[in-house]
């Protein structure tokens, strides 16, 4: 049996990964050794069998015991233990949630489902890192991988609506948080049936610009507003997470050579734990509807087709509807009015589960069955 090292297995996307592994008795064919940056020596986790102590996550030589290290600890550690667990010469797989490493050119970024093609190959050659991609880019790639995969596509224009979850539980509970404090603040009135909206509306607004809303980790209101940047700025004039839509999506690809442009505005808003992304396609020619809906349902076993209709796009095509699946809805699908190889399109993904555990857990699959 493999040994595996996990770490992070705690965290937000670690414990959505311990489920998954649970769920699909991954476990069964592992040698498991759970790690900690802050709990060594407490008794660890028992999804594996029997619960034995954590061991230090920064410890090298425990590390450099594991043929697999799984980790979802974040880019700070990956940063600081990756570069000299390799100098010591360990030469086991490396399985991230991490950006870190994304970019690396001895790395590949794994979404099965699209590029198992680029993954066997680059175990063939030896490639040992593999790094799941960025939450909106995973969850585009899925939605649209049959128009990508018979390169149908000429560019796409993402416009996000990404969750509260992507910035991390803290940021979740605030959200949560603010809008307790938005609705006490009318709550009286709202059981008035003599209330004004007007006044509800003056008083929701005065809540929400006040200094005494709940910002401590977004900085500003998200309940009852949005966020219009995410991640840090880059010289472009993007924000990080609207560049990573090009550069990671064609590296998962492989089409690094002929980049397909893939550009758009990432918006943070008010949903828990999906992302919603509404994008303006280009396609190379033009296609029915019909034809392009076939080739979306068929490319893989979690992408819904659903219809350009009301109440099936108002019920299935949803945050709520999504959150806790492996599910990839994708509609609003219709041609646009700049010409008939433009097309719309809109899908939701759970960006802890597909956005970020899942491509992790199939990747531990594939190394552990090859
Ligand atoms: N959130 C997201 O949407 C995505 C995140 N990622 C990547 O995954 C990394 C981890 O993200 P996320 O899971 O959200 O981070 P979390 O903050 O939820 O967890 C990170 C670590 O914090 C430590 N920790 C301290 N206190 C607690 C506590 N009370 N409960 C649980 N853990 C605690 C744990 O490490 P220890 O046991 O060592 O103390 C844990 O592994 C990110 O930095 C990012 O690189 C990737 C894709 C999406
Ligand atoms: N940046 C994403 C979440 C994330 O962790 O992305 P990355 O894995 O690329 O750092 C968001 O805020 O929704």
């Amino acid at each position: 049996m493999k040994k595996v090292g996990l770490v992070g297995w705690r965290g937000m996307v670690g414990s959505v990964l311990m489920e998954r592994m649970q769920n699909e008795n991954d476990f069964d064919n592992l040698d498991v050794t759970f790690f900690t940056t802050s709990q060594s020596g407490q008794l660890g986790p028992d999804f594996a069998g029997i619960s034995k102590p954590l061991l230090d996550a920064k410890d090298l030589s425990a590390l450099a015991k594991m043929d697999i290290i799984l980790t979802c600890q974040g880019g700070e550690y990956t940063n600081a233990v990756y570069p000299h667990l390799k100098e010591s010469g360990w030469n086991g797989y490396w399985i991230d949630a991490a950006s870190s490493l994304r970019m690396k050119d001895d790395s590949i970024i794994v979404l099965d489902p699209v590029n198992k093609d680029v993954i066997l190959q680059g175990l063939e050659q030896g490639v040992k890192t593999f790094v799941g991609g960025n939450c909106t880019v995973s969850l585009m790639l899925l939605a649209l991988g049959g128009l990508f995969e018979q390169d149908l596509i000429e560019w796409v224009s993402p416009q996000t609506y990404q969750a509260a979850s992507g910035s991390g539980a803290r940021h979740m509970k605030e959200l949560i948080k603010q809008m307790g404090e938005v609705h006490q603040s009318v709550a009286d009135k709202l059981s008035d049936p003599q209330a004004a909206i007007l006044e509800i509306d003056k008083i929701i607004c005065e809540t929400i610009k006040s200094d005494s809303l709940s910002t401590e980790q977004f900085k500003v209101p998200l309940a009852g507003s949005l966020i219009p940047w995410i991640d840090v700025p880059m010289p472009t004039g993007q924000s990080k997470e609207e560049w990573k839509a090009q550069v990671e999506a064609n590296k998962i690809l492989g089409s690094l050579k002929q980049p397909i442009p893939i550009d758009g505005l990432c918006v943070r808003i008010g949903a828990m734990r999906c992302h919603s992304q509404a994008m303006t396609i280009k396609l190379r020619e033009n296609i029915s509807v019909e034809k392009i809906e076939s080739i979306l349902a068929d490319h893989n076993p979690w992408v819904n087709v659903i219809p350009n209709e009301r109440e099936a796009s108002s019920i299935d095509l949803t945050p709520v509807n999504v959150t806790g699946t492996l599910t990839i809805p994708v509609g609003r699908i219709r041609k646009l009015a700049m010409g008939p190889e433009y097309i719309s399109a809109f899908t939701v993904g759970d960006q802890l589960l597909w956005g970020a555990a899942e491509p992790l857990r199939r990747m531990l699959r594939i190394i552990v069955e090859q």
